[in-house]
């Protein structure tokens, strides 16, 4: 049976300042560091071996993942932990050459289409603030919409349409042949995936939220037929 974890990255330094983030690369707060750590130890007391792993390329989910898979590594299964950059840069070619084993590395695939959702104009705005500018209504509606756009910015649809392709093609891909994946992600590309997996329409979405650094963990069968969902609190 496949397990599929979903890992809300810890929190970041633009979370404790409540600043709208968006594709804005932030590391993750000492506290961030501490809720992946948590993830860490409570996937390992349940026994749970990750296989394969997703992130965006941003930081703050990168560094989750590798916290998450490093603090308590009996999750690896004796497995290190390798980036697969995949970069369109030239210089790039050559530094990658090495062919990887899977028997001994635990490959960390790195996805634009994993993203947070672009918040536009937004970027870099308290949110609290934002909201007395503009209204709390309206930034509700701009955070927690389904098709309402941030000024400039994407909306929820317009992240799960590039999240869900990739999410079927990747990564279900890997669950499907029965291995464990972990994906590292964002509150909102998460949001995208979890509506996928959960049948949301786009009114049941709003009340969706996620809180930072907790495992989500999907059970599927053998056929790859989604069985039950967990949350590790
Ligand atoms: O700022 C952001 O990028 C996101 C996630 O922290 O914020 P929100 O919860 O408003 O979608």
């Amino acid at each position: 049976m496949a397990k599929l974890i979903l890992l809300r990255h810890g929190q970041s330094l633009w979370n404790a300042a409540n600043k709208f983030t968006g594709w804005v690369d932030v590391p993750l707060s000492e506290r961030g560091r501490a809720e992946a750590t948590v993830a860490s130890c409570k996937l390992r007391d349940q026994g749970y071996k990750i296989e394969v792993c997703f992130t965006s390329l941003l930081i703050r989910s990168i560094e989750s993942a590798i916290v998450c898979l490093t603090e308590c590594d009996e999750i690896c299964g004796g497995k290190i932990p390798v980036i697969q950059h995949n970069s369109d840069d030239p210089d790039w070619h050559g530094w990658d050459k090495y062919a990887g084993n899977f028997y001994q590395e635990l490959p960390i695939f790195t996805a634009q289409a994993l993203d947070e959702r672009y918040y536009g104009d937004l970027q870099g705005l308290n949110k609290a603030e934002t909201a007395k500018k503009f209204g709390e209504e309206k930034v509700h509606e701009w955070r927690r919409s389904y098709s309402s756009r941030p000024p400039g910015g994407e909306s929820l649809e317009d992240t799960k349409n590039r999240v869900v392709p990739y999410f079927q093609t990747r990564i279900l891909d890997h669950v499907k042949r029965g291995r464990n994946v972990l994906v590292a992600a964002h509150g909102n590309s998460l949001r995208a995936m979890i509506m996928e997996l959960d049948n949301l329409k786009p009114d049941e979405v709003p009340g969706l939220e996620l809180a930072t650094g907790v495992p989500i963990i999907y059970d599927f069968d053998d056929q790859g037929k989604l069985l039950e969902k967990t949350i590790l609190t």
